[in-house]
């Protein structure tokens, strides 16, 4: 299987081109597993697939490092974007893209004739509880008790596609991310599981932030979870709507716009390519 590895701020993809792999007929879940592991495999937070879209330019799909799907990715559709057009599938600049969340549109920041970022339009936020989803009464969560273990956790929840568990932090270092991470990705009152973000806000426009991703565990860096904190970080009064979400290995810029879309502009790069053995 022809593969190009490419990440986006250190959250780090297998990309598997199925116009060249069209006949990539095995389990999908177990082949994320495999490819991902960082012993075992080439090593990945998730494995993704693109080809030709129904309605769109292109159609992306991700699947986790434990083989579960997800229904959007932010750092992998930015890498998608660079490269499908540097490869290209696409001879345009700004292309749509199908994701398990619909249809998101990706433009290329071009700077003498080279890609230095992407621009995302990732879509509308989605707060009632439902969308996340989550159990309980009907309306939003913003900075609610959850216990969990033997902790109080405040938590605001957001679903950009994916569902996201937002919770605001004095200081990040300090967070034990394996314990508390997983205590929320699986408690019950998230039925689907949720990505968890701990966040410590820097100054009205700045936060930092460490995830923990469901299906993948800690990563280097989420975008949806940095559009998530964006949304959340103004819910709670704590920023502005243009925020810059620092994470291990740069920042992401993320912007809550007047139509109610989210827009997230980072990097993308592809590191190498090769061709995995699939047995
Ligand atoms: N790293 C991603 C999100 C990948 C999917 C996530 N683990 C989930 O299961 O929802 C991003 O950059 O958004």
């Amino acid at each position: 299987m022809l593969f190009a590895k490419v990440h986006g701020l250190g959250n780090d993809f297998v990309l598997v081109n199925l116009n060249e792999e069209k006949s990539l007929s095995v389990d999908l879940a177990g082949l994320a597993e495999k490819v991902c592991h960082r012993n075992f495999g080439v090593g990945a937070d998730g494995l993704v697939l693109i080809g030709p879209g129904k309605e769109a330019d292109l159609a992306m799909q991700i699947i986790n490092s434990d083989g579960s799907v997800a229904e959007m990715c932010g750092n992998a559709i930015r890498c998608v974007a660079k490269y499908a057009y540097e490869h290209k599938l696409v001879d345009k600049t700004k292309m749509t893209v199908e994701t398990g969340a619909g249809i998101m549109v990706p433009e290329l920041i071009i700077e003498n004739g080279k890609v230095i970022a992407v621009r995302v339009d990732m879509g509308m936020p989605g707060l009632e509880r439902e969308q996340i989803p989550m159990t309980g009464p009907a309306g939003r969560v913003i900075n609610e008790p959850l216990a969990a273990g033997d902790h109080v956790f405040h938590i605001t929840t957001v679903s950009m596609g994916n569902p996201h568990c937002v919770i605001f932090v004095p200081d990040v270092a300090a967070v034990p991310l394996e314990n508390w991470g997983r205590l929320v990705e699986t408690h019950p009152v998230f039925p689907r599981k949720t990505n968890v973000e701990f966040v410590q806000v820097l100054n009205d426009k700045e936060v930092r932030m460490r995830v923990w991703e469901r299906g993948a565990g800690p990563t280097m860096a989420c975008g949806t979870g940095a559009c998530a904190t964006a949304v959340a970080s103004v819910l709670n009064g704590h920023t502005g709507k243009n925020v810059k979400v620092h994470l291990y290995a740069g920042a992401l810029d993320i912007e809550w716009a007047e139509d109610n879309h989210l827009y997230m502009t980072g990097p993308a790069e592809e590191v190498f390519t090769g061709d995995y053995l699939i047995k």
